[in-house]
């Protein structure tokens, strides 16, 4: 596989309590792939992205990002160091404009200092200025610039997840993780999900972590999956490997 490390995670395991959610997870991904992580319900998927997130800290193992190990990260120096995320159930600034959910996001990198903002020096609007060129860039990625004044709770289903997207984007993030992206779809909204992510990797060259449940999206557009059953990895390798696989297909029939 051609391209730096982006992100190592080295025996990586959470347990709470005597339930061991995660044990073991050893995945290398590197720069603009795009790659699977699926498996049965509770499996641990999502407990894997808390950890890589900082909202859980790992028991046992070690996180690499950009070759530097990520001891003790609160989420908020995860988002700085450049990972982003989306959550299964949307978690948007409902009551704001569609452009202020993705200036919001852009904040995490302004340089103005608190005094200039609180007084509107020149060099706050300065930024300000360059923040909503960005931000409205960025929506125009997503066919959403004529959505940028609607309120984020008031656009229909698919849209708010694009705008979840965006907004991870906006922090400047080069690791993306997409939890469930196709969630609640339907197939129209579902088809132009596929086509937005493969554009944002091409025009934006982050790295894709995505968990899903839609085969079809996951089949597609993944050149690699990693499986993961009762907390552990069962398989990983192509698309092609892991349909043709007898552990991935037995943990699907729950057998
Ligand atoms: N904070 C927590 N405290 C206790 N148990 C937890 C906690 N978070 C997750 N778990 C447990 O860890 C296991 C894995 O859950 P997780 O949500 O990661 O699965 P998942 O693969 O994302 O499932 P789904 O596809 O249904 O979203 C489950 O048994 C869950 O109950």
């Amino acid at each position: 596989m051609s391209g730096k490390t982006v992100l190592k995670t080295e025996h990586l395991g959470i347990a709470f309590g005597g339930l061991h959610a995660v044990t073991d997870f050893n995945v290398e991904i590197h720069e603009h792939e795009l790659v699977g992580l699926i498996g049965p319900n509770g499996a641990g998927k999502t407990t894997v992205f808390n950890l890589l997130t900082g909202v859980y800290q790992p028991t046992e193992g070690a996180i690499l990002f950009d070759g530097q190990v990520m001891l003790h990260k609160k989420p908020h120096q995860m988002a700085c160091a450049g990972i982003a995320r989306t959550f299964q159930n949307i978690r948007l600034f409902k009551n704001l404009s569609v452009l202020d959910n993705v200036k919001a996001a852009c904040n995490l990198h302004m340089n103005y200092s608190v005094f200039s903002g609180i007084l509107r020096l020149p060099s706050y609007w300065r930024e300000e200025a360059q923040i909503d060129k960005q931000a409205r860039e960025l929506l125009a990625v997503f066919h959403m610039e004529d959505k940028a004044d609607f309120v984020a709770a008031n656009l229909p289903y698919g849209q708010q997840r694009k705008l979840e997207i965006a907004r991870a984007l906006a922090t400047g993030a080069t690791l993306l993780l997409l939890d469930e992206p196709a969630a609640g779809m339907n197939p129209t909204e579902t088809a132009e999900l596929m086509e937005t992510i493969s554009l944002i990797r091409e025009k934006f060259g982050v790295t894709i972590l995505l968990i899903e449940h839609d085969m079809n999206l996951v089949m597609n557009i993944c050149e690699r999956i990693v499986v993961l059953d009762y907390g552990e990895i069962i398989a990983a390798g192509t698309p092609q490997e892991i349909a043709n696989d007898p552990k991935v297909i037995g943990a699907y029939l729950g057998e």
